[in-house]
């Protein structure tokens, strides 16, 4: 209920192989308002509650799949959403597109809000294609975001937009289009929770990966662990079973996936053919790893 959460927590464990252990704990919301927010977002409505306490994602397996809502079916959203979700998805991918950043008009604040309202408890990954930013930041946070991630060329200012995002107790992200370059990480990285690289140009769903950005993963994989921050690396376009393995084996452990999950009959067997492949890629996430390592700092 809305006075005690009771919470499964997941955390992460240097024993067990799979990295995770699971404890019963209990959380009460007379914590600071940023933590019981997290909390709150941090629940999902799986068959049991699940929370990584080390970071604010939940995950199964250290990799998370987060279908893009672009190609459900909006005339009904909410039952779609829930169905992905009890499939084995970890969090809900927003887009947002605004027909000027990008050539394509999507769904705004209001529409996270009634996903809330229907139930959804499961983090929103919340990718802003759109300029200026700020406005919709603020009221994206009203309406229940977990994760805001916006391309820091379309913000005026995206040192304060990172701020503003993280002083409301949600995740952080830069996104990077196929062929923009890293280098807004440089200065900005220390208010990074997570990286996202576009593999398609933005707009659509149903395009074809674009093959370099394998190497800029690589890439993009090198600046986050030279960081030494729980930085996660979120790959987004034309990803699905098919090339789900190599993506992760160049690095990327948050895998965006809209007519690869929506476009199929069955959401599970596309959702659990997708966690196959990313155990058979033989690569852990590198973020879990180092964890266990002790090398991280949290984000
Ligand atoms: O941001 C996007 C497009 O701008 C979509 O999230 C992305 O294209 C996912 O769709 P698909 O998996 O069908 O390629």
């Amino acid at each position: 209920d809305d006075d005690t959460l009771s919470l499964l927590v997941v955390v992460p464990s240097l024993e067990a192989s799979e990295g995770f252990v699971t404890a019963p704990t209990r959380c009460s919301p007379a914590s600071s308002m940023a933590q019981t927010n997290r909390l709150r977002r941090g629940r999902t409505h799986h068959t049991q509650l699940r929370m990584a306490v080390d970071d604010g994602y939940p995950h199964t397996d250290g990799f998370t799949i987060a279908p893009s809502i672009l190609s459900a079916n909006f005339a009904k959203l909410g039952e779609e959403v829930d169905n992905v979700l009890v499939s084995g998805a970890d969090t809900v991918h927003f887009d947002v597109m605004d027909n000027h950043y990008v050539p394509n008009l999507t769904i705004g604040p209001l529409v996270c809000d009634a996903l809330r309202k229907h139930g959804v408890t499961a983090p929103i990954d919340v990718h802003l294609m759109v300029t200026p930013v700020d406005q919709l930041v603020g009221d994206f946070i009203k309406a229940g975001a977990s994760y805001i991630t916006f391309h820091p060329e379309a913000s005026h200012h995206p040192d304060r937009t990172l701020s503003v995002i993280k002083d409301a107790g949600l995740k952080a992200g830069l996104v990077f289009n196929p062929a923009t370059p890293l280098d807004w990480l440089k200065y900005a990285i220390d208010k990074v929770d997570i990286v996202l690289l576009m593999s398609v140009n933005p707009g659509f769903g149903g395009q074809k990966f674009i093959g370099y950005t394998l190497d800029k993963l690589r890439e993009a994989r090198e600046i986050i662990d030279k960081s030494g921050r729980s930085i996660r690396l979120e790959i987004d376009g034309g990803v699905g079973p098919a090339n789900i393995r190599e993506v992760a084996q160049s690095g990327a452990d948050m895998f965006v996936a809209g007519s690869a999950i929506f476009g199929t009959p069955d959401y599970k067997e596309t959702i659990d053919k997708m966690r196959a492949e990313l155990a058979a890629a033989d690569v852990k996430p590198s973020w879990l790893e180092r964890a266990k390592q002790g090398e991280l700092v949290a984000v």
